[in-house]
């Protein structure tokens, strides 16, 4: 659905200590790929913990209109009766992937070798992102797509009926390219390989293997070489999605920003391709606890326990950015209420999620009162242990970055507004309520 709400202008105070227990939502990664490989096994896959963001339920919708059939048994609980690889039918309407880059990118990779033809949009910050990145090695299958200028959405995609596999290095760190590339290669015959120089999120890897997938990750001088078998059976499995690390990020912050906050935050995946944030967070000082490691629905996960803490800045290396690619806004936040310079270095992909994440934060935290540097791949916050406040920030239709200035605005000496939350649906539809039942004065 493409974004049509009215703009939510929305105000966070400084606050009184956070405390309590903060029950995040399901990890949209491992959501929407958890329907699309539902859809595309034979028989029924059970789902559990599903994040129900605007994101997700578009892919849903999605899935539906490729010929799954996909319902909703009661809250985070779908079920989905798949069509199997190949068996994707084709939609009768245009799909509107809304605001979501991993839906859009990750659906067209799915659908592109098989002989149907599709036509997707999406909202205004999704029409301005990058899809080339995507089509191009969808083309080298035998997919034909066309595009508006720029390789930007709306793109319509003719499926190969005749795919060939294809070996593809990706040429930025994208978990989504790579996705794409192996969704593609589940209904062509033989071998597709994929090539990535820098590791990231591994979902779909761990999620073909869950599903009955031949598929294999070797670590070799040129990076990781992740080998697909096509033509598989995919079995359906059942789903049990942890709780997103990205969206723990927030209470996080907000707990180690607010003086004299102590929250717990259980059951959030510790898969080691996403735990950049929680690394740089343990190196600035911050006093975080790993409690009850175990594993659950294939994935790595811990209880959280937050305390205020006294934070010093660091440099993240380029080499982290992957392992905690949406977590830079709410980092930079973090930053401002540390002493000395965070450096974060390698962040070019920043500049084309659904806004400019750099510019966003640098205009937005200057505006209240910070230090801030940005270059086209770094961004630098001179932390001086605290953040006037004060200022409105514009959101461009970015969820992470209307939630990052208000988790800043929980502990900076004037407000600080933001003046549009409603994207914050799409990953996270119930953070004002959980913050506001942590404590924090948010309006
Ligand atoms: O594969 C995924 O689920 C995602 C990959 C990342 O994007 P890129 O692949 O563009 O880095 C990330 O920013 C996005 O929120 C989710
Ligand atoms: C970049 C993000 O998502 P997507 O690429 O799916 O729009 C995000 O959730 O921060």
């Amino acid at each position: 659905m493409s974004h049509s709400a009215e703009p939510m202008p929305m105000t966070a105070r400084r606050s009184g200590p956070l405390s309590g227990t903060a029950n995040v939502p399901g990890d949209k990664s491992i959501s929407h790929r958890a329907l699309i490989l539902g859809a595309l096994s034979v028989g029924e896959t059970h789902i559990t913990g599903l994040l129900e963001g605007q994101d997700v339920l578009d892919t849903a919708k999605a899935m539906q209109a490729f010929g799954a059939t996909v319902e909703r048994l009661g809250t985070g609980e779908w079920k989905v009766n798949g069509v199997g690889v190949g068996g994707f039918a084709e939609p009768e309407g245009v799909i509107d992937c809304g605001n979501s880059g991993t839906g859009v990118r990750l659906i067209m990779g799915a659908m592109a070798t098989t002989p149907i033809s599709a036509t997707f949009t999406g909202d205004a910050s999704l029409s301005r992102r990058p899809m080339g990145r995507v089509t191009d090695p969808l083309e080298l299958f035998g997919a034909e797509i066309t595009a508006r200028e720029g390789k930007r959405l709306p793109v319509t995609i003719r499926g190969a009926a005749d795919p060939v596999p294809v070996r593809y290095k990706t040429p930025v760190a994208s978990a989504q390219i790579k996705s794409a590339v192996l969704l593609a290669g589940l209904n062509a015959p033989g071998e597709t390989v994929v090539i990535e120089s820098e590791p990231t999120r591994d979902h779909t890897e761990r999620m073909l293997a869950g599903f009955g997938a031949t598929i294999t990750t070797e670590v070799t001088e040129e990076g990781r070489v992740i080998t697909l078998t096509g033509r598989p059976e995919l079995k359906p499995q059942p789903v049990a999605v942890p709780r997103d690390p990205s969206s723990a990020a927030f209470p996080v912050a907000a707990a180690l920003i607010v003086p004299g906050s102590e929250i717990r935050v259980p059951g959030v995946s510790r898969n080691p391709t996403r735990d950049g944030l929680y690394v740089t967070l343990l190196e600035m000082g911050a006093d975080i606890t790993f409690e009850n490691p175990r594993e659950e629905g294939g994935e790595p996960v811990a209880d959280l326990l937050v305390r205020h803490s006294a934070l010093t800045g660091v440099t993240v290396p380029a080499e982290r950015a992957a392992s905690m690619i949406d977590e830079f806004p709410i980092l930079s936040v973090v930053a401002c209420f540390a002493q000395g310079a965070t450096v974060m270095q390698g962040i070019h992909e920043l500049r084309v999620k659904e806004s400019d994440r750099i510019d966003a934060m640098a205009v937005g935290l200057r505006a209240n009162g910070a230090v801030v540097d940005d270059t086209p791949d770094t961004m630098t916050v001179h932390g001086q242990g605290g953040l006037p406040g004060g200022a409105s920030c514009a959101t461009h239709l970015d969820h992470r970055i209307a939630m990052s200035f208000l988790v800043a605005g929980l502990a900076s000496d004037q407000a600080i507004a933001v003046d549009d939350g409603s994207p914050i649906a799409t990953s996270f539809p119930d953070f004002l309520p959980l913050m506001q039942g942590l404590g924090a004065v948010l309006d």
